[in-house]
């Protein structure tokens, strides 16, 4: 490990972090726009990495409440704004930045911690695992079917009403899906939710649920109107027939050949609306957000389990060493216990497990579980599977 001090940071050093991290994401844009950049990092627990007094890196989070399989809502950080000067890189900067945010978070009783990652090969160092993932659609024309919901009445909000009506709205919907979290005021005020509101256009769905958009550029020497394709940044439901009303406004709108979308859950059904399921082609699947657990017991006795023989998991922990020990899963609960493990896991792993995204017996053949008994598998697919597939929807 290099020269640099870890600290959280004075208020005098946010805009220097800020620029560091601007630069580390290769942000460009005038100072208007790298002021509307500051203002959209979200993350107000902010430490940084020192070389003498200047900042050569960073990293935040705030505070959430994600939701666990079972329905249970468990104190997060959503951590956001990571980013280490280029020449100060494969130091171990972020690593110590990283660390230490999770020994914060531990001190402030969060937990979990999660993050959408620039890149998948960072996060694993630190415990975090893949533990949603989401689809990218792009959906051209088709009718809907006859069966298909109908739908309400959809309208179109202005910015000042959007802020008032969506906070609310959301909350209103609540999380129905492991992963899904909450969204604290600042996110809507100046997190990713302020930029829904400027240059997107908001539609509710009755008093139920709400999609955001805006037309991407036209391409070179087309006008606008010709082709349009709308981007869906945000869509949030509370039941299908309220899905099915927004999918119909969207795809209805005049003048649009396509319209995109990124991290729509991995059983969206929009396809299966259509005339022409075709019409809705997945492009794309990819890692939603990165789960750390940070608190394993409390973070195991939190969500529930499906049915299956009792099995004893290992964790080794070297960053959070409390977590290290052994547990037992069953459909009544997990505790800590002196049995013999049956599965051995490093954190990554069990992130990728916990919301119920990947399988064990999927991870153990591909080597990432050490398995002392065999018999041990189709039981722990079963503990922790979940009856509907994990999803976020929100990004920060
Ligand atoms: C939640 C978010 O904010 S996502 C945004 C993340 N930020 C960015 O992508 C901005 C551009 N990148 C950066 O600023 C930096 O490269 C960071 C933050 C990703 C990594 O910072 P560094 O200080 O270089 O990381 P550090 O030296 O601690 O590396 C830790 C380990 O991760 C590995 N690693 C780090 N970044 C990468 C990467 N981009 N690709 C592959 N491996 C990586 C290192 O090789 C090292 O592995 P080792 O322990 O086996 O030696």
């Amino acid at each position: 490990m290099g020269e640099f001090t870890i600290r959280p940071l004075t208020d005098a050093e946010q805009r220097p972090a800020f620029d560091v991290l601007g630069r580390a994401l290769h942000f460009t844009g005038a100072d208007e726009a790298r002021e509307q950049f500051a203002n959209s990092v979200t993350a107000d627990r902010r430490f940084g990495a020192f070389d003498g007094e200047r900042v050569i890196g960073t990293a935040g989070s705030f505070g959430t409440e994600l939701c666990v399989p079972g329905g249970k809502m468990v104190p997060a950080a959503a951590v956001d704004g990571v980013g280490v000067r280029a020449d100060h890189t494969r130091r171990g900067v972020a690593t110590a930045l990283m660390c230490e945010q999770l020994r914060d978070c531990a001190r402030r009783g969060e937990m979990l911690a999660h993050l959408h990652a620039s890149e998948a090969m960072i996060y694993g160092h630190f415990g975090y695992g893949a533990a949603t993932r989401g689809l990218t659609l792009r959906i051209g024309q088709s009718a809907f079917r006859p069966d298909a919901p109908e739908g309400g009445r959809v309208r179109i909000l202005d910015p000042g009403e959007a802020r008032a009506e969506l906070p609310a709205l959301y909350a209103r919907i609540g999380p129905h899906r492991p992963g899904m979290m909450t969204r604290p005021e600042h996110w809507w005020i100046t997190g990713s939710g302020r930029h829904s509101f400027t240059g997107h256009t908001v539609a509710v769905h009755d008093d139920d649920g709400f999609v955001v958009y805006r037309p991407l550029e036209p391409a070179p020497g087309r006008p606008p109107h010709e082709g349009a394709v709308l981007a869906v940044r945000d869509l949030h439901a509370a039941d299908v027939r309220a899905l099915a009303g927004l999918w119909r406004f969207v795809l209805g709108i005049d003048l649009v050949a396509e319209v995109w979308t990124r991290h729509r859950p991995v059983d969206e059904p929009v396809g299966a609306m259509l005339v022409d399921p075709r019409a809705a082609q997945v492009s794309g699947m990819s890692d939603e957000i990165w789960l750390r657990l940070i608190d394993v017991a409390e973070a195991l006795s939190a969500r529930t389990y499906g049915d299956g023989d009792p099995v004893v998991v290992e964790i080794t922990d070297t960053i959070l060493p409390g977590n290290s020990g052994r547990y037992r899963i069953s459909p009544e609960g997990a505790q800590r216990t002196a049995l013999p493990a049956a599965l051995r896991l490093t954190p990554d792993v069990l992130a990728m497990l916990y919301l119920g995204d990947a399988r064990p017996s999927t991870l153990a053949a591909l080597g990432r579980i050490e398995v002392t008994d065999p018999a041990a598998l189709p039981a722990a697919d079963r503990l922790l599977s979940t009856a509907v597939p994990p999803w976020c929807g929100t990004s920060f």
